[in-house]
């Protein structure tokens, strides 16, 4: 059985607006799904739906009821009177998590060598540092479905392939991943599965050569999948 299974008629931010919809999807355990689409496909607005964010939604979100989720939004996003390391301790008291989350947290934490940084607040932190703090926070738990919006924004070439790396060490291990990026040639190069998003829908979905074969990309590059415009020109 899925993991999950998104199929939205149509939903929005407001009432009668329709951002995205007929987006039907599903994705498995140990599943690396790479999404794509252009500024203002509807990408992390489907996300968004997806995770039960979005005030209107016509539609259904059916989850597999023991499975845990995590998300590292396209901003980070801290609170601003607690350390990192409290961020940590914060989300492992609420989620109930165990001291080996903790330990784990400390592991990921040195790998993106923030481990020095630790009690510092992470207003302070370079873009990059606050987005791999973001990722440690998500990861720590363990969640079956971890969803990345645009994993390596701000990330340095090094920093780049250590997350790869827990990329793939995350999926082997059971994780399904949901990964929204303009890093398509990674992405195409990493992922399982894709999702081309365009125009609030779906436009093709499926492995590699199923999502080619959809766009008509005879070239075999999945870059040729997008649409040239940005879809506010349109
Ligand atoms: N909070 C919001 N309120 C109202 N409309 C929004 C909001 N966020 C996004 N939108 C609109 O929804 C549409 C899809 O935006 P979305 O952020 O989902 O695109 P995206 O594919 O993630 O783009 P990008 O690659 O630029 O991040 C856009 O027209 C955008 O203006």
């Amino acid at each position: 059985m899925a993991l999950i299974h998104v199929k939205i008629k149509q939903a929005g931010y407001k009432p009668n607006e329709s951002i995205i919809s007929n987006i039907d999807f599903s994705i498995n355990r140990g599943e690396l799904v790479g999404m794509i689409g252009n500024n203002g496909a509807g990408k992390s607005t489907t996300i968004k739906a997806m995770l039960g964010e979005l005030p209107f939604l016509e539609g259904k979100i059916e989850k597999n009821e023991d499975s845990s989720y995590s998300y590292i939004p396209e901003r980070p996003i801290y609170y601003d009177e607690l350390t990192l390391w409290e961020h940590f301790e914060f989300v492992c008291a609420v989620e109930q998590l165990q001291e080996e989350n903790l330990e784990y947290a400390k592991e990921l934490l040195n790998v993106f060598r923030l481990i020095d940084r630790i009690h510092e607040f992470p207003s302070t932190f370079s873009k990059g540092m606050q987005q791999k703090g973001m990722i440690a926070l998500a990861m720590f738990s363990k969640p079956d479905l971890l969803v990345i919006d645009e994993p390596f924004m701000g990330l340095d070439p090094g920093s780049t392939k250590l997350l790869l790396d827990m990329i793939d060490q995350e999926r082997v291990s059971g994780t399904a991943i949901l990964m929204c990026t303009h890093i398509v040639d990674t992405a195409q190069r990493i992922c399982d599965s894709f999702l081309v998003v365009e125009n609030g829908t779906i436009k093709a979905s499926g492995t590699l050569d199923e999502v080619l074969s959809q766009c008509g990309a005879e070239d075999g590059n999945l870059y040729s999948c997008l649409s040239l415009e940005d879809e506010g020109d349109e």
